[in-house]
C-alpha cells in the first residue's frame, strides 16, 4: 500500500505582487514502509509542500489542485481541519531541525510523554512506562530517571532523539523529517541517522525526510524526489536518480562524486543562478536560464516522462537522448 500518494498538486500564495505559484503539478509517492527523501534547494517549496500535507499552509495559500491520499483513503486536501488536528500527531507527525519546536521547556519530559499519549485510554503508570520504553529505544541514557528531568537538562543531540521518540511514539504511518540532523555535528548526525533507520525498520512508518545534504539522502533513503522551483524535476530510487540522473539540475547537484567530497561539501553545490521569480514562472522549462545543456527544446512546456520503470524526469531532453539512441 501506498502511505501517501501526491498527485497533481498545485498550491497558490497571492502576494501584494501578484499570484505566486509555488508548487506546480507536484507528483510523487511515498509507499509504505520506505524512506523518501526529498531534496532541493532553499525556496524549491519543500516547506510549501509540509504545510499543505499537514494542512498548515499560510492564510494567503491555496490549494487549486490536486489531491494528496493517505493510506488510499483521505484527500487531505478534503478534510476538515477538525480532521486534519485528528490525523496530526497519532498518524502523521514529524520531527524538525529545532527539537525546541517540539518540547515544552517548562514541562518535564516524562509530563510532555505522558500528554501525548491523551488518546491511549491507558493508565497513567502504563504512559509512563511507554514513555520509558520509547526513551530506551532512542538511547537516552537513565531512561526511568529522564522522565523526571527537563529539557534543558540534555544535550542538544539528546533532545532531538526525545524530540524523535515523542513523534513516534504513537506509530504513525508517516514521519515527516525536515532536517532533523542539519543542526547536529557530524558524529552526532551519523549516529542520528542510524537511530532513524532502526526506528523506521521497527515502527513500521514510511518516512518524507527534507535534506539538502545529498550524503544523508544516499545513505538513509531508498526514494528521492529532487525539487526544484516547486516542480518534481526528478524522482525514483536513490539507486537510479543517484547513479543515472536524467534531469540536468540532477546532474548539476550530483556532478562531484559525493565519495571523493568530505562531509561540509557533500551539501548541495551552489549552482551560478537563482531559482526564478514564482510570480511570473518561464513559459518553458522552469530550470532553463541556469541549465548548461539548455536547447530550443526548452522553451517549451516540460511534461513528466518515465524514463525507465520508476524512474521519471521533466526535461524535453530525455526524450531526445532517448530517441538518438534509437537513431544511432
Ligand atoms: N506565505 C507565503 N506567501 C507568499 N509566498 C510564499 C509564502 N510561503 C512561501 N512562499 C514562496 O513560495 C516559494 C517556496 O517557498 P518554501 O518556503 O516552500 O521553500 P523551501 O524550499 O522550504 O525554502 P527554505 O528551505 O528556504 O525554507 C518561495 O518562492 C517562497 O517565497
Amino acid at each position: 500500500m501506498t502511505t501517501l500518494s501526491v498527485s497533481g498538486l498545485n498550491v497558490w500564495f497571492s502576494t501584494e505582487d501578484g499570484p505566486l505559484h509555488a508548487l506546480k503539478d507536484v507528483t510523487f509517492d511515498i509507499p509504505e514502509r520506505r524512506i523518501v527523501g526529498i531534496v532541493g534547494e532553499s525556496g524549491c517549496g519543500k516547506s510549501t509542500l509540509i504545510n499543505a500535507i499537514l494542512g498548515l499552509l499560510a492564510d494567503n495559500g491555496e490549494i487549486r489542485n490536486g489531491e494528496i491520499l493517505f493510506e488510499g483513503q483521505s484527500d487531505l486536501t478534503k478534510l476538515t481541519r477538525r480532521e486534519m488536528q485528528d490525523l496530526r500527531g497519532p498518524r502523521i507527525s514529524t520531527v524538525f531541525q529545532d527539537p525546541m519546536g517540539a518540547l515544552n521547556p517548562v514541562l518535564s519530559v516524562g509530563e510532555q510523554m505522558i500528554n501525548i499519549q491523551y488518546r491511549s485510554g491507558q493508565s497513567k503508570a502504563e504512559k509512563a512506562a511507554r514513555a520509558i520504553e520509547m526513551l530506551k529505544l532512542v538511547r537516552i541514557p537513565d531512561a526511568d530517571s529522564a522522565l523526571n528531568r527537563y529539557p534543558h537538562q540534555f544535550s542538544g543531540g539528546m533532545k532531538q532523539r526525545i524530540a524523535i521518540a515523542m513523534s513516534l511514539m504513537m506509530e504513525p504511518a508517516l514521519l515527516i523529517a525536515d532536517e532533523p540532523t542539519t543542526a547536529l555535528d557530524a558524529t552526532l548526525e551519523v549516529a542520528t541517522i542510524e537511530l532513524l533507520q532502526d526506528l523506521q525498520e521497527q515502527i513500521g512508518c514510511s518516512v518524507m525526510f527534507i535534506s539538502h545534504h545529498l550524503g544523508v539522502i544516499a545513505e538513509l533513503c531508498q526514494d528521492v524526489v529532487v525539487m526544484y522551483a516547486g516542480e518534481v524535476v526528478e524522482r525514483g530510487t536513490v539507486r537510479d536518480v543517484f547513479h543515472d540522473p536524467r534531469h540536468p539540475y540532477t546532474r548539476r547537484l550530483l556532478e562531484c562524486d559525493p565519495a571523493r567530497q568530505t562531509e561540509r561539501t557533500r551539501v548541495l553545490p551552489t549552482i551560478p543562478g537563482e531559482i526564478p521569480d514564482l510570480r511570473h514562472r518561464p513559459e518553458g522549462c522552469v530550470f532553463a536560464p541556469r541549465c548548461l545543456e539548455r536547447h530550443p527544446g526548452c522553451d517549451m512546456a516540460q511534461s513528466e516522462r518515465m524514463v525507465a520503470p520508476g524512474h521519471a524526469a521533466r526535461c524535453n531532453l530525455v526524450d531526445q537522448s532517448a530517441a538518438e539512441g534509437e537513431s544511432a
